[in-house]
């Protein structure tokens, strides 16, 4: 799915208007009409109390439709005008002239902090004050709003996006934002809702589609997309009847330390469950017999110094695709070794945990990177590899410019992951906070790389293999919950997450 800018957003209004001849208000009737619909649907006339706070522009348009019909239906509604500014939209006046023709009831001004009703935790709240047309930080008094509407514990939708948050900045210290339960996104969710900064304040989101111009929406790029699950069942091959396991490509792990063995066990066996037909890990001497005895599939090659880190890197295997990190350990000796590795490497190969804490301590390595590599850091090594960052957008634009100064792929891990490649966001959709534990990391450097040696292109690796990794770890919080789970059931669960990637629902099962 593509996530549109408020610039493009605004364009495709426009488009929509010019090519069905309608007035601009026509848009916001329908905005508004779709919002009352969703909620008249889960209301059914109940008479909660329900508070409509709208802005002075068309966000506070839409919200003033939303009153006029929920009044208009018997509901009981009270609107309030946050009188944040006397610029208010030519279409929020046609709404508020709509309202006060229909109804008796019209909206109270707020414009101080004495002016704020009591709200309580069994109202409903409707959030209508900003939406993508917030440009600066909202007076003192409007902010004790937001935190009022917070605290009052109250259930908030919002329209659009919830008040007090950019669509096109991050979190900056003196935000407010109001915490939404439910935000009703025109059209396309907006990014900020999937950035840990300001994801944080939503509970649940849906898009309602108000039908912009759905020639102008295909016919236009964007550089943010959410990848659900026909993305992934598009890069998915089948496998054909007549194979072998030399056709599904030899994966080779390098990594493991005295003492962090388990990371490279994890990779190892992810990589082999991710389906690649050989696997052999490349570890310091003392994990050999350690890696032999935990997972019998795996192959296992050593350095010729007798240490608990690596003194080198040179192996027989003739490896499709190549992983270094986990469990790896910084030592001197071992960056050295990585050094002379990263020269001989042609093909775009995995880096991870260490080795990407190795870059960073070096920076002059990231000259012998191969193109297309795949670096997966967590937000404490994406920021040793390219520095501090402002906030949530400010590290996308820093992470993308680095990646496209060296011509590689950046998984930025988290509860959404993004993959960052040639200036483009790709938002992940599965996982759970399950996976916030030890070890999942290197699971997922096992999948990425199992894939990239099936033959994957290393963006159809990076993006498959995060969807997976995610998918997996949805499956098992049924047996585990998000608290039990562990790293090795993520990789246990993988074969369901394949199984699951062409399952039918289950209403089309049942037919
Ligand atoms: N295609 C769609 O998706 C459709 C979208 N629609 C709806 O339109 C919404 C966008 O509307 P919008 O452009 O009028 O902006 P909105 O968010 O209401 O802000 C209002 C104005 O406030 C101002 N302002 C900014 N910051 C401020 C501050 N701190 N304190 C005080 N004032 C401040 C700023 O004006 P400025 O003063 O900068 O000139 C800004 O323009 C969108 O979210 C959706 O709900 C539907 O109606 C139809 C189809
Ligand atoms: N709350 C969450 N929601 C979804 N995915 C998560 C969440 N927390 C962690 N993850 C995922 O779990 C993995 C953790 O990786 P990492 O921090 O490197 O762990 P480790 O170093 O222990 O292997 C990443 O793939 C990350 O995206
Ligand atoms: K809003």
């Amino acid at each position: 799915m593509k996530i549109y800018s408020p610039k493009q957003i605004y364009e495709a209004d426009k488009a929509t208007i010019a090519k069905e001849g309608i007035p601009s208000y026509n848009l916001m009737e329908r905005a508004g009409g779709y919002i009352y619909e969703w909620m008249h649907k889960r209301l059914q006339g109940q008479q909660v109390p329900i508070k409509v706070f709208c802005g002075i522009g068309n966000n506070g348009g839409d919200g003033l439709v939303v009153a006029r019909l929920l009044l208009k239906n018997g509901y009981n509604v009270d609107a309030y005008i946050v009188n944040c500014s006397d610029k208010r939209s030519p279409d929020f006046l046609k709404a508020y002239d709509e309202l006060k023709s229909a109804s008796k009831k019209w909206p109270e001004l707020i414009k101080k902090e004495e002016d704020f009703p009591a709200i309580t935790p069994n109202d409903i709240v409707v959030d209508a004050i900003f939406g993508i047309g917030l440009n600066r930080c909202p007076e003192d008094w409007v902010k004790k709003l937001f935190v009022k509407i917070n605290d009052s514990k109250a259930y908030v939708l919002s329209i659009d996006m919830p008040s007090g948050m950019y669509a096109d900045r991050g979190l900056q210290k003196d935000d407010v934002i109001i915490h939404s339960a439910f935000v009703l996104s025109f059209q396309s969710p907006k990014l900020a809702f999937f950035l840990p900064e300001t994801g944080k304040y939503i509970t649940m989101w849906d898009v309602l589609d108000i039908g912009l111009d759905p020639e102008f929406l295909a016919n236009t790029e964007t550089d943010t997309v959410l990848i659900d699950k026909p993305d992934i069942q598009r890069i998915y091959r089948q496998r054909p009847q007549f194979t072998h396991k030399g056709m599904y490509g030899h994966s080779l792990i390098i990594g493991g330390s005295y003492g962090k063995m388990g990371a490279i066990i994890l990779a190892a066996k992810a990589a082999l469950r991710a389906g690649s037909g050989l696997v052999t890990a490349y570890v310091p001497q003392i994990g050999v017999p350690i890696l032999q005895t935990a997972i019998p599939e795996v192959m296992v090659e050593t350095d010729n110094f007798n240490g608990k880190v690596f003194e080198e890197i040179d192996f027989q295997t003739e490896a499709n695709a190549i992983a270094i990190g986990p469990g790896m350990g910084t030592d001197e000796k071992t960056v050295d070794a990585m050094s002379a590795f990263l020269k001989a490497q042609k093909a775009p190969i995995v880096i991870d945990a260490d080795a990407l804490n190795i870059l960073a301590k070096r920076p002059s390595l990231m000259e012998q990177v191969p193109d297309l590599s795949i670096l997966t850091p967590h937000p404490g090594e994406l920021e040793r590899l390219i520095g501090k960052w402002d906030d949530d957008f400010d590290k996308l634009e820093k992470t993308a410019k680095f990646a496209k100064k060296h011509n590689i792929i950046i998984v930025i891990k988290g509860a959404h992951t993004i993959t960052v490649y040639d200036y483009k966001l790709h938002i992940n959709t599965t996982g759970n906070p399950g996976l916030s534990t030890a070890g999942t990391g290197d699971v997922l450097t096992g999948v990425i790389t199992g894939l990239l040696a099936q033959g994957y292109h290393p963006m159809e690796a990076a993006l498959m293999g995060v969807y997976h990794h995610g998918l997996a770890a949805d499956i098992a919080i049924n047996q585990y919950a998000v608290e039990g789970l562990i790293a090795s059931d993520v990789t246990a669960f993988l074969g369901r997450a394949y199984m699951d990637l062409f399952a039918k629902p289950e209403h089309e099962q049942q037919q």
